[in-house]
């Protein structure tokens, strides 16, 4: 069969590039479907891949502009010494990996700014797999006497292999998109010694890539406006919250004298509550789970006995309650609390920023590395600081201020009946106490999937989150009922029924996308989600392309922007004060959204163009 008039003809050898990287391979072309407008290409150890026209290039060409860079060992320089593109002395992969990649990074590069971009890559990149190739040199030396740190680095080493091994199994045949259960004769490539290195070559590149994250959140300067705007952003709302007349146009709000903020019994009660916490997490009861696979292969366990956690502490709260504890201190000494928890905030980010100086580079989160002190400081850098097994950031966003967020509301509820003369908490202030109930005992039921979020995979612990956890969570996700103890706001009975199904609906979204997406991480063949459509991408995980990730690219954002809503429709349309959290939270998913899509476009490349052509809203169908 002859094929249509076409650049490039069936038996044509050309390199392809790899998907989602700047690899280039010597690839036979096979055919060509003029519909999708895919060249169907195979690659020398028998993947077949379907290829865009663009991400093909004639095999003389690429040849004459790789000697002319020969000094960069560019793949057509290595092609000469080894069999296929990827293929080095298994001994020195990792090394060569880095190189492979580095060198695929200038491919992109104008030549001008070739040698600088290399340099850099080279220099400022490379630092987890020079330990890898000490590792190597290490286990040479059996005289060695540091034979403790030489059983680490070997480890490390291996566990590059092992990566790779899973990468290589995980690795589907054919870039295309299909329904998995029309997998079945696709078969993945074998995990031959040379494909190890090939997908170590492809990982570095993703590394590569990924290591060379921008600066987020406005940079180094936005750092500094971050770190004195959102603890000065706090104290504004509790002032305001307090006041009669909520209102923006109360600016600056009056401030309270220091003496009035600082309070040692306030302080105290902080640090007990975070500790109370503290010994509920590290009892052994609950499960351990697994967290995503580390840059080193690595799979830290987790003690998840969130609901656990909550069950106790209601009990506990409940006992005080009886005893007579008056919880309405929470309402009156909001300021102080808030104040004790900042402080808090502040000594445990300066203790990660300290203890992330001594951290090996391979612990760092690919993005709070920039040597950027104060920037570095807020973004976090380590990206599991654990004291043993106690993991503080899981621990941080979890526990002290997630369960604390339904703590202050409950105070809240008790403040509102003392204040208004009630004999039960109003309907708005009911709603939003158990739909914020709800949303918190829901995270905490299936604390397991927030190992697969962003925040525990990618991100860097530091004053960001630190400060998220233990003070912007509760003490500004409390405003609508803060709000409701003075301002009451009665619902009737169809905005009531109106307000709990929005909630109902948003929670549905919300639960069933995030456990989706959660159940497939986990577990890419699980037989319940075959039905599902994916795209596979060159990092050996696959995308989910139909089911919820296919209706929009975030759809638990989705579901939980509905829920935010019901959360503020409570409260009326008064004030502006209670609608703070929706407006705060429309901003941070978008921007949530496009940090994560700028990820995803570094981490999948062409596959993840793929996804969003196929998707194509981000957080809204047809609008957004
Ligand atoms: N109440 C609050 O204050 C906040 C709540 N949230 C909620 O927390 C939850 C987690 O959010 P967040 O961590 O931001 O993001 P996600 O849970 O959406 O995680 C994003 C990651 O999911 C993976 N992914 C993206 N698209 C796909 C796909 N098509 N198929 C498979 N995997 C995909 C990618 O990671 P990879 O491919 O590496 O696995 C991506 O980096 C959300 O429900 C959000 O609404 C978030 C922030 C604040
Ligand atoms: C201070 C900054 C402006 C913003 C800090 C952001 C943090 C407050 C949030 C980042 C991601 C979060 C998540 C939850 C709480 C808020 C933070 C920490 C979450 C634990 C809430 C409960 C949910 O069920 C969840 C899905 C587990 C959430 C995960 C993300």
């Amino acid at each position: 069969m002859k094929m249509p008039t076409v650049k490039y003809q069936r038996g044509d050898t050309v390199m392809g590039r790899w998907p989602g990287s700047s690899l280039y391979y010597e690839v036979k072309v096979l055919r060509f479907d003029a519909k999708s407008q895919l060249y169907t290409v195979i690659y020398k150890d028998g993947t077949e891949l379907e290829l865009k026209e663009q991400d093909i290039k004639s095999a003389a060409g690429f040849q004459t502009r790789s000697r002319s860079r020969s000094r960069s060992r560019s793949p057509g320089r290595r092609r000469s010494r080894s069999r296929s593109p990827a293929r080095t002395t298994r001994r020195s992969s990792s090394r060569t990996a880095a190189v492979v990649a580095a060198a695929a990074i200038t491919d992109s590069v104008p030549p001008s700014r070739r040698d600088t971009k290399l340099k850099d890559t080279l220099e400022v990149r490379l630092s987890p797999l020079q330990q890898t190739k000490a590792a190597e040199n290490n286990s040479n030396n059996k005289h060695e006497k540091k034979e403790e740190k030489q059983k680490e680095e070997n480890n490390m080493a291996n566990k590059v292999n092992e990566t790779s091994e899973a990468k290589v199994e995980a690795e589907p045949a054919r870039y295309n998109l299909r329904r998995r259960k029309d997998d079945g004769g696709a078969k993945p490539a074998a995990a031959e010694p040379e494909q190890q290195e090939e997908v170590a070559a492809k990982m570095a590149a993703t590394l590569t890539a990924t290591l060379s994250t921008p600066l987020d959140f406005g940079g180094k300067l936005g750092a500094y406006f971050w770190l004195l705007f959102l603890p000065a952003w706090v104290l504004f709302l509790v002032l305001q919250v307090n006041l009669e007349d909520p209102s923006l146009t109360n600016f600056p709000p009056p401030l309270p004298p220091l003496e009035a903020l600082l309070d040692v019994q306030a302080f105290g009660f902080v640090i007990l509550w975070i500790l109370f916490q503290a010994v509920l997490y590290i009892l052994p009861v609950g499960k351990l789970s697994e967290g995503m696979p580390l840059r080193s292969g690595e799979r830290l366990k987790y003690r998840t006995n969130g609901f656990f956690a909550i069950v106790v502490s209601a009990v506990a709260v409940a006992a005080a309650v009886y005893q007579g504890v008056d919880l309405t201190y929470i309402h009156s000494h909001f300021l102080q609390l808030a104040v004790a928890s900042f402080l808090i905030s502040v000594l445990l980010s300066v203790y990660l920023y300290v203890r992330s100086r001594y951290t090996s580079p391979e612990q760092l989160a690919l993005g709070g590395n920039s040597g950027n002190v104060v920037y570095d400081f807020f973004k976090g850098r380590e990206l599991n600081p654990r004291i043993k097994d106690f993991d503080l950031k899981f621990f941080c966003e979890m526990r002290p201020g997630l369960i604390g967020w339904c703590l202050i509301n409950f105070a809240m509820a008790l403040a509102e009946m003392k204040k208004q003369g009630l004999d039960a908490p109003s309907n708005p202030m009911i709603l939003v106490n158990l739909f914020q109930l709800l949303y918190v005992v829901d995270g905490l039921w299936n604390e397991e999937a927030i190992l697969t979020t962003m925040d525990l995979m990618h991100d860097g612990f530091g004053f960001m989150l630190a400060f998220g956890d233990l003070v912007w969570v509760p003490f500004t996700y409390t405003m609508q009922s803060y709000y409701l103890v003075s301002h009451p706001n009665p619902l009737s009975l169809p905005a009531l029924t109106a307000i709990v199904i929005l909630k109902l609906v948003g929670f549905y979204i919300f639960r069933k996308s995030n456990s989706e997406k959660n159940a497939f991480r986990r577990n890419p063949s699980d037989p319940k989600l075959s039905y599902l459509k994916t795209i596979p991408t060159a990092t050996g995980k696959s995308l989910l392309v139909s089911g919820w990730w296919g209706v929009v690219r975030h759809p638990n954002y989705l579901g939980d922007l509905i829920m935010a809503l019901a959360w503020s429709l409570p409260c009326g349309f008064s004030h502006l004060l209670p609608w703070y959290y929706m407006i705060y939270f429309i901003i941070l998913l978008v921007h949530r959204d496009s940090r994560d899509m700028s990820e995803c476009r570094r981490k999948y490349g062409s596959a993840w163009d793929e996804y969003c052509r196929t998707v194509r809203y981000r957080i809204i169908p047809r609008v957004y």
